[in-house]
């Protein structure tokens, strides 16, 4: 027992998760002693009945989990090319479901997609979302059918969208002031972007009340709970595989989360609070932002399926959290790509002349007639897809895929980021080459299970229309008014960091220069 105990702990991805308190160790054979009876019910009673997918052989108890590498979307990949495009790990008392083709991911997504429109919630995300009360982690049903009405067809539809470009496009000139003002010196591409798409979904979140120095400090504390909440997304949690053992949160995620989540909620609460104020005192509203929308909506009600304050603040919380790394992440990418291939940005900026003109600025009118831009976007979520797993799935029921047995409860992750990489699929699938898009044959509908970065089906992604507009009026925006360079002694790298959501490995470092001549553009 004591070896076993000596080896996760030596083990350097365990001991990286138990950052906390190591009088877990107390735990370990009390823990090892309850899973061994239903490692022994799940391998040699039940897995008998059912034709599992093949997989990695593991430890009695602990299955794979300790041979998990961090960088899951990497290793996954590997792990297909021995076992196939389905394969299976044990994780802990948890089944783990990797599909890496076209064809499993199809099953799933398309003709098993009610089945799989479920979600296996982490104790991680159960914690920082009112209890799972959002769209990303509510079951399917008429709660999440509800909450994903109101996000699609009204607070993120193209219609609610267009009704508030000013405030995005104030948000996107003020960030070419500050970039101005640092002509010549190093800007962190990263930090810039994620504050101003932040600024961008704060502001038509509530609008611009909040300014000056609250809005910076804001801002700071968002980008460190964004950070925060992410990471523990993204980290293996003891919690999870062992279910039974979730209640002492060994690794103390729930209590990492339980300290980042109330600041949202605090800032939240005091949106909503000034604005009923605002309403008790008679001042006539008009406020066209979204927490406006939301709050009529809630008086509005519907006895079926009541939206209720905690709704309010669970979408406000899928906003910031799904809206903003994903976007920037994707927007820094697509700058290091272009400026590692610098005939892609010579034709960028060339359309973009032909387009919006040397004395103009790119407005969001101009980006559907800006097709190459568009294939620069989509080759950059082809390489580097913001969820190179999507959210992991969960049938609701045993189901056949690809002729094995998926059980009900499994965590069905489904590897695009290799799907996207696959040289049956895609000629020189690691170069960074936008013309594969230019034929118009792939789109972000979910429909081509070749390439579908914000996932298919019934859980696609909720924010396509918002995601489009900013990632590409940014790019269009930063390669319009910038000529950007490495600073001397950096190296230019696309390499990428796993999570939930995928990062930059090393930030991206730049020094812009103006490019038109006009200096009021930039004021
Ligand atoms: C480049 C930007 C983005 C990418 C690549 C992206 C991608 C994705 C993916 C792959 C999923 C999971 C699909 C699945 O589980 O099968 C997802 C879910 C989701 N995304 Fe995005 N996303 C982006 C931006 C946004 C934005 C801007 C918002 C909102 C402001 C947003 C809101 C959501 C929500 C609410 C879900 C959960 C949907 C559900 O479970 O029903 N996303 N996204």
């Amino acid at each position: 027992m004591s070896s076993l105990t000596n080896f996760l702990f030596q083990n350097t991805y365990i001991k990286d998760w138990f950052s906390g308190d190591i009088t877990t160790t107390l735990i370990v054979p009390f823990l090892i002693i309850t899973t061994v009876t239903w490692y022994f019910y799940l391998f040699f009673i039940k897995s008998k009945a059912q034709k599992l997918p093949p997989g990695p052989p593991g430890l009695p108890f602990f299955g794979n989990l300790l041979s998990l590498d961090p960088e899951l979307h990497t290793y996954f990949a590997s792990l297909a090319q021995a076992h196939g495009p389905i394969f299976k790990l044990r994780l802990g008392s948890k089944l783990g479901i990797v599909l890496t083709s076209p064809t499993t991911a199809r099953e799933v997504l398309k003709d098993h997609d009610t089945v799989f429109a479920n979600r296996d919630v982490p104790a991680a995300g159960r914690a920082a979302t009112y209890g799972g009360t959002d769209i990303v982690w509510s079951p399917y049903g008429p709660e999440w059918r509800m909450l994903r009405k109101v996000c699609v067809l009204k607070m993120l539809s193209n219609t609610t969208l267009d009704s508030v470009y000013e405030l995005r496009r104030g948000e996107v000139r003020k960030v070419v002031g500050s970039i101005y003002n640092r002509v010549g010196s190093t800007v962190n591409i990263g930090e810039e972007v994620f504050l101003t798409v932040l600024n961008v979904i704060t502001t038509m979140m509530w609008g611009a009340a909040v300014e000056g120095e609250e809005r910076v400090s804001i801002g700071v504390e968002f980008r460190e709970t964004v950070a925060g909440i992410v990471h523990l997304l993204g980290k293996p949690n003891l919690s999870d595989f062992f279910p039974g053992l979730a209640r002492f949160d060994l690794q103390g995620v729930v209590k990492e989360m339980n300290k980042l989540a109330p600041r949202f909620d605090r800032i939240f609460e005091k949106m909503i609070g000034e604005r009923v104020k605002k309403e008790g005192e008679g001042k006539e509203n008009e406020s066209k932002d979204f927490l406006q929308f939301l709050l009529n909506l809630k008086d509005e009600g519907d006895s079926k399926t009541p939206f209720t304050s905690t709704h309010v603040k669970a979408l406000l919380m899928d906003m910031v959290v799904g809206g903003s790394d994903t976007s920037s992440n994707t927007i820094e990418f697509a700058l290091a790509e272009m400026m590692n291939n610098p005939e892609v940005m010579k034709k960028v900026q060339e359309e973009l002349e032909a387009v919006v003109g040397q004395d103009n600025l790119v407005e969001e009118s101009h980006i559907h007639k800006l097709p190459y831009l568009h294939a620069v976007m989509k080759e950059t979520l082809r390489l580097h897809p913001a969820l190179p797993l999507l959210v992991p799935h969960c049938p609701s029921e045993t189901t056949n895929v690809g002729g094995y047995t998926i059980p009900k409860g499994s965590r069905v992750f489904v590897n695009v980021w290799a799907i996207h990489r696959d040289p049956s699929i895609w000629e020189n699938p690691l170069e960074f080459d936008p013309t594969r898009f230019l034929d118009g044959k792939w789109d972000y509908s979910g429909n081509d299970f070749n390439y579908f970065p914000f996932g298919s089906g019934r859980r696609i992604c909720a924010g396509i229309a918002m995601a489009e507009r900013t990632v590409l009026y940014f790019i269009a925006t930063l390669v319009h008014l910038f000529e950007w360079t490495i600073p001397q002694g950096e190296k230019l790298e696309v390499s990428e960091k796993f999570g939930i959501v995928l990062k930059k490995k090393t930030p991206l470092l730049a020094i812009p220069t103006p490019r038109l001549s006009n200096p009021e553009l930039y004021k």
